[in-house]
């Protein structure tokens, strides 16, 4: 059998950086191979070769056996390989039949190309309306518009770069569903995740990437989910530990939020009532798009509510803006990294200083401190192990993983009386997840008080000390985490509040 990909040699260096040395390996048609290293290992790049998006410096590729070195996006698409990135490349203010009409060489009318939405979104059980708006989705919504956009290529060759990492654990499962429909079609997928159980679940080959090199290969479902995470990182994981849960007085005290949604289809905020005390990691899960946003908005500044509903040790923040509530010690990292937690083109010091200015003391009579500001970046790239050559780099050249590191590591280094994050750990690779969330419970230990919403579940069980559930804008009441099982967090996530789940 011919090869549907065959990778030889391929090399690309960065200054400072070789990101891809030498790599050969194959994908045979059908094929559902991983890609797997940690964050920084060189993966991103070598999709981004294979798309035509990054120029090899040295290297060959044969696609169906015929030589392949796209110079651009389209002519990968044009010979059939397709692909979903990390971040997502849709235009807000346009609807998902536009978007999807944008990347065709020959888009259809667009009642023509709807209805091809609606249908290949049925046939691989992807729910999407081909009229709305993509800045109203949510994350996972978004995903979905990306898939099939490239579905509607028919695709031979389909790389999905962490298409979890937005998603529900049953959405996940529908992915799944149509990846394997897919192969099942004879089409291969190059499936990049840091999730080594859903890699064990769903991929019969992988490969394995190290500094830049291939480092092994194997079918990981015949290997452990430690022994892959071991030959990523070349040592053993330490899993977190457990801290002493001394909880002190009341910190954040959100009564009574309610706040209509930002856009048309946002969602609105109904009466959330929430209380975080000192020492306390207050979890909150919940499908994406049921008021995650908002809630994070509602808490950095970014949206401002009635009078008394947010407050801090007593103040009330309810109508401060963002950097009044940074002073107080009330900080937000948002989900999304690039863009609004992190200016793209901005370099790490620039981006340190943008939300650490005032805790920080990085400005004075106006003006920047450069050094004070570039020492910052740095603190936060030692101690958070961000890998780049420095804090000049930009935020859009550090690896998706890299980049989420440093944005929460410049939160937490700002030493917050309360600190609330979303999907902390998005795109972060299992040994950066540990020491996150390791940072979070540091964090809640000093005697700050932590927020963390997140869709996953086991992240939320293992870091909080309660839980509660996002669903249509509502909080469920919290309940302690050691008392949560997962038919009781279904319950609640299905907004079914506090009831209890049925005896038989
Ligand atoms: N455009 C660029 N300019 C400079 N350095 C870059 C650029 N793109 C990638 N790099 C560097 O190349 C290395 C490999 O990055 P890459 O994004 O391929 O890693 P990755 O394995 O995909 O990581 P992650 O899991 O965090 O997404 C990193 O050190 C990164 O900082």
């Amino acid at each position: 059998m011919t090869a549907l990909l065959t990778l030889e040699g391929i090399t690309k260096t960065y200054p400072g950086v070789i990101a891809n040395a030498d790599i050969s390996f194959q994908i045979q048609p059908g094929e559902i191979h991983a890609l797997l290293g940690e964050n920084g290992a060189g993966k991103s790049t070598l999709v981004k070769t294979i798309y035509g998006l990054v120029r090899p410096d040295r290297g060959s590729m044969r696609l169906n056996g015929a030589p392949f070195a796209p110079s651009e996006p389209r002519a990968a698409r044009a010979a059939g390989v397709a692909m979903v990135f990390q971040h997502f490349s849709l235009f807000e203010a346009l609807s998902v039949a536009e978007n999807v009409g944008l990347g065709m060489e020959s888009p259809p009318p667009m009642r023509d190309l709807a209805q091809r939405i609606r249908d290949v979104s049925q046939t691989y059980g992807l729910p999407l309306d081909p009229g709305r708006r993509v800045g109203d989705l949510s994350a996972g919504e978004r995903q979905r518009v990306e898939i099939v956009r490239c579905l509607l290529q028919d695709p031979r060759l389909l790389i999905m770069d962490e298409p979890t990492s937005v998603l529900t654990p049953q959405e996940a499962e529908v992915l799944f569903a149509t990846l394997r429909k897919l192969s099942a079609e004879g089409a291969a997928i190059l499936y990049i995740s840091h999730k080594l159980d859903e890699i064990r679940a769903l991929c019969e080959a992988a490969t394995i990437l190290r500094g830049g090199r291939v480092v092994g290969q194997c079918d990981p479902r015949e290997t452990s989910a430690a022994d892959l995470a071991e030959r990523m990182v070349g040592t053993q994981i330490t899993a977190s530990q457990a801290r002493p849960s001394a909880l002190g007085a009341a910190l954040l005290t959100v009564t009574d939020l309610s706040l209509l949604p930002a856009t048309q289809f946002g969602t609105a905020l109904r009466q959330i009532s929430l209380e975080v005390r000192a020492g306390e990691i207050l979890g909150i899960g919940g499908v994406a798009g049921n008021g995650q946003d908002e809630l994070l908005g509602a808490l950095s500044g970014e949206r401002l509510s009635a009078l008394g509903t947010v407050t801090l040790g007593g103040q009330d923040l309810s109508r401060a803006g963002p950097d009044a509530r940074r002073r107080a010690g009330l900080l937000a990292a948002p989900e999304e990294r690039l863009g609004h937690a992190a200016a793209p083109d901005m370099s790490l010091t620039e981006n340190a200083a943008l939300t650490g200015v005032s805790r920080k003391g990085l400005a004075r009579r106006g003006f920047l401190r450069w050094g004070a500001a570039r020492s910052f970046a740095q603190e936060v790239i030692d101690r958070f192990d961000v890998r780049t050559p420095g804090a000049g780099a930009t935020a859009r050249s550090l690896s998706g993983g890299n980049l989420q590191k440093f944005v929460i590591g410049r939160e937490v280094l700002q030493a917050p009386r309360v600190l609330v994050v979303n999907q902390p750990t998005w795109g972060v690779d299992a040994a950066a997840a540990a020491a996150i969330r390791q940072a979070l419970m540091d964090l809640a230990a000093g005697g700050a008080g932590v927020v963390v919403i997140s869709q996953d579940l086991d992240e939320l069980l293992a870091v909080s000390d309660r839980f509660t559930a996002l669903n249509e804008g509502r909080l469920s009441p919290p309940r302690p985490a050691s008392e949560m099982t997962v038919d009781r967090i279904g319950l609640m996530l299905g907004g079914a509040g506090d009831l209890e789940p049925a005896h038989v």
